[in-house]
C-alpha cells in the first residue's frame, strides 16, 4: 500500500497563555489547541476540515506544513517531517491562507510568480506554461501588472491560489480560501478547484465555514473540537447523523397560497405571496427529485436552488451529541475520542 500523503499520530499542540490574576499578578494557563489527533489522508483525496471557532484547525494545519512545532505526537506530511524537512516539503505542497497574504504585498502579480519560480526553481522552459493556464483558467490576465496591494480580496485570492499551484503541487491545503468573497466568486473558485482535481490529481485539504465548500469540494469530512477528532466520514453521513436538514426553495410562475403537504418534508415558508415555497428535509426522508414532481403536480416551477445546512449549525449538533458521534465511517486509524 502507498503511504499516505498526511499522516499525523497522537498530535497534540499546547499554547501557554496569561491573562491578569489580581493587580500586579498574572495566571499562566496552559491551552491544548490540538489535543491527540490521528487521522490519515490518501493521495489525491479531497478533505474538509471543519469545527468552530478556535477548535484547533489552523493549528494543525500549521503542524501538517512545518510553521509550528508540535508538542507530542508526529506529523509526517508528503513522506516528511515538516519541520526538519520545511523547504523540501515546500517543493510538494501549496498552502493559502484566506486571511494571510504569501504573496509580495508592493509586487506586481506577475513579479510574484517570477520570484515563486525561482524560489522553487522551475525549469524556465516549462513554469511559463503553467503560469498563462492558472492566469487563463483563474481570469489573471486584467491584473498581472497590478501591486498585490491594490487587488481586490476576490483577484489577490485568485492571485494566491495561481501562486500556490504555480509549481504543481501532490498537496494543496487551504484554510479558509472563500472567506469573504461574494457569492459569484465563491462559485468560479469551487468550478477551478474541482476542474484542478480532475485534471492534476491534487490531493485537497480545506478548511472552511461553508458547507457549500465542502459539498462541491470534498468527499470526506473531519470535525474537529477541542483539538479532537470528532467525526471522520462522509458529509451526507454526517448530515444524517445530526439530523440536519436541507432546504429546496421552489419558485413559481403563478402564485398559489398553499401547495399542500409534501410527503417527507416539511414546509417551512410561503414568501412573495405564493410565488416561493421553501421546504426543508433529509435525505433519510425523500429526494429533491420526489418533492419537486409532488410540487409540479400543484403549480408551474419557474426555478429552484438547495439550500445546504450551516456548518455551524451541523457542528453544534454533534457537539451536543458526542457519544453518538465518536466514530469513523472510513478507512484509517478511527477517530480519537
Ligand atoms: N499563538 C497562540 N497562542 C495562544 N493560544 C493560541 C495560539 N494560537 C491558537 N491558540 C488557541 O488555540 C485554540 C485553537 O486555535 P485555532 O486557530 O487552531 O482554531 P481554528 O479552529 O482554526 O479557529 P477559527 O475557525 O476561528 O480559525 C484557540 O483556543 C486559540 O485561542
Amino acid at each position: 500500500m502507498t503511504e499516505p500523503i498526511i499522516q499525523v499520530r497522537d498530535l497534540r499542540r499546547e499554547f501557554v497563555v496569561r491573562s491578569p490574576a489580581g493587580r500586579l499578578r498574572r495566571a499562566r494557563t496552559v491551552v491544548a489547541a490540538v489535543d491527540g489527533l490521528s487521522f490519515d489522508l490518501a493521495e489525491g483525496a479531497a478533505v474538509g476540515y471543519i469545527g468552530a471557532n478556535g477548535a484547533g484547525k489552523s493549528t494543525t494545519i500549521k503542524m501538517l506544513t512545518g510553521i509550528l512545532v508540535p508538542t507530542e505526537g508526529t506529523v509526517r506530511t508528503c513522506g516528511l517531517d515538516p519541520v526538519r524537512r520545511r523547504r523540501d516539503l515546500a517543493r510538494q505542497i501549496g498552502v493559502v491562507f484566506g486571511q494571510r497574504s504569501q504573496l509580495w504585498w508592493d509586487l506586481p502579480l506577475a513579479e510574484s510568480f517570477r520570484a515563486l519560480a525561482a524560489i522553487h526553481r522551475l525549469p524556465e522552459a516549462s513554469w511559463p506554461v503553467r503560469r498563462d493556464e492558472l492566469v487563463d483558467r483563474l481570469d489573471l490576465g486584467a491584473f498581472l501588472a497590478t501591486p498585490v496591494r491594490q487587488l481586490s480580496l476576490g483577484q489577490r485570492i485568485r492571485g494566491e491560489i495561481a501562486a500556490a499551484l504555480l509549481h504543481s503541487p501532490r498537496l494543496l491545503i487551504l484554510d479558509e480560501p472563500t472567506i469573504g468573497l461574494d457569492v459569484l466568486s465563491k462559485e468560479r473558485l469551487r468550478v477551478f478547484l474541482a476542474e484542478q482535481r480532475a485534471l492534476h490529481g491534487t490531493t485537497l485539504l480545506l478548511t472552511t465555514h461553508d458547507m457549500d465548500d465542502v459539498q462541491r469540494l470534498t468527499d470526506r469530512v473531519l470535525v474537529v473540537d477541542h483539538g479532537r477528532l470528532v467525526y471522520d466520514g462522509t458529509l451526507p453521513g454526517l448530515t444524517a447523523q445530526v439530523g440536519a436538514e436541507r432546504v429546496m426553495v421552489v419558485d413559481l410562475v403563478e402564485p398559489v397560497a398553499d401547495l399542500g403537504p409534501v410527503d417527507g418534508a416539511r414546509r417551512v415558508a410561503v414568501e412573495s405571496d405564493g410565488l416561493r415555497h421553501r421546504f426543508a428535509f433529509t435525505p433519510e426522508r425523500t429526494t429533491a427529485g420526489a418533492i419537486l414532481e409532488a410540487v409540479g403536480r400543484r403549480g408551474q416551477v419557474r426555478d429552484l436552488a438547495i439550500e445546504e445546512p450551516d456548518i455551524e449549525d451541523v457542528v453544534r449538533r454533534l457537539y451536543l451529541a458526542p457519544s453518538a458521534v465518536r466514530r469513523s465511517t472510513d478507512a484509517g486509524p478511527a477517530a480519537t475520542a
